[in-house]
């Protein structure tokens, strides 16, 4: 059992149950068996695993935004990073886990069946094509991304997900500050507005994160996002 985990999680006021532990034990070692043979990550080590996914993608929980029953989306999710610790620790959450990766999308489904978790979904698709559908568009309470993009194509790959009233909680590194200058125009364009930026140290580490906290104020205009690799080749 792991120690790191548990005491990390006090640490950041979050109640950790005995059937939680073990959905992170199990996940953990299908994580390490499974990178084996498809890449999944560059963090194998046990201590690490713990500290730099488990207990990182915990840290939005410091905010009260997942109270409740809430439609969450993770926007390039990779190996469940943050959606599924999210959904171990908040069972009521309704989560989709999106990345453009098929084996990836292979390997969250096995993990959800072997920990058995119920409203939670894996779809192969890049976000800016899934965002146009109307049966996605504008439905989620939050939409959530870790080690995606920059902020500016960032934005625009999440905040058309994002309901009227909902939150894009963008995962940074600890110097979010240039990104958040460049960010800006792309966030009010699509119909958002920076309602806070928390720095963050992960438990049990010295490590600094920033969350940058997105409420959506105002429809995102019909145009984005926009098609061609867009997003990414020339940024709002
Ligand atoms: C560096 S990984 C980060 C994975 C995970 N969020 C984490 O923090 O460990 C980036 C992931 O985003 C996915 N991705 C990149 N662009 C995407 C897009 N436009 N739509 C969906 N997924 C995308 C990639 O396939 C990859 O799995």
């Amino acid at each position: 059992m792991s120690d790191i985990l548990i005491k990390g999680a006090e640490e950041l006021n979050i109640s950790i149950e005995e059937k939680d532990i073990n959905s992170f034990e199990i996940y953990k070692e299908m994580l390490k068996e499974w990178n084996t043979k498809i890449n999944i990550t560059t963090i194998t080590d046990d201590e690490d695993i713990d500290i730099k996914h488990f207990l990182d993608s915990l840290t939005p929980l410091v905010t009260n935004l997942f109270d409740g029953k809430k439609n969450l989306i993770d926007i390039g999710t990779g190996g469940g990073f943050p959606g599924i610790p999210l959904k171990i620790i908040k069972r009521e959450l309704n989560v989709t886990l999106l990345d453009s990766l098929n084996k990836r999308i292979n390997f969250l489904n096995e993990v959800i069946n072997r920990l058995e978790l119920e409203d939670i979904i894996a779809i192969h698709a890049r976000a800016e094509e899934m965002s146009i559908k109307p049966v996605y568009r504008e439905k989620y309470d939050i939409a959530i991304s870790r080690a995606v993009a920059s902020l500016n194509t960032l934005s625009e790959y999440c905040i058309p997900f994002v309901k009227l009233g909902g939150y894009f909680i963008s995962m940074k590194g600890p110097d979010a500050e240039e990104e958040l200058k460049s960010g800006n125009n792309a966030i009010k364009v699509l119909g958002g507005r920076i309602v806070d930026k928390k720095l963050i140290c992960i438990p049990e580490s010295d490590i600094m994160h920033s969350l940058i906290i997105i409420e959506k104020i105002k429809e995102t205009p019909t145009k984005y996002p926009r098609g061609g690799g867009k997003p990414r080749k020339n940024p709002l």
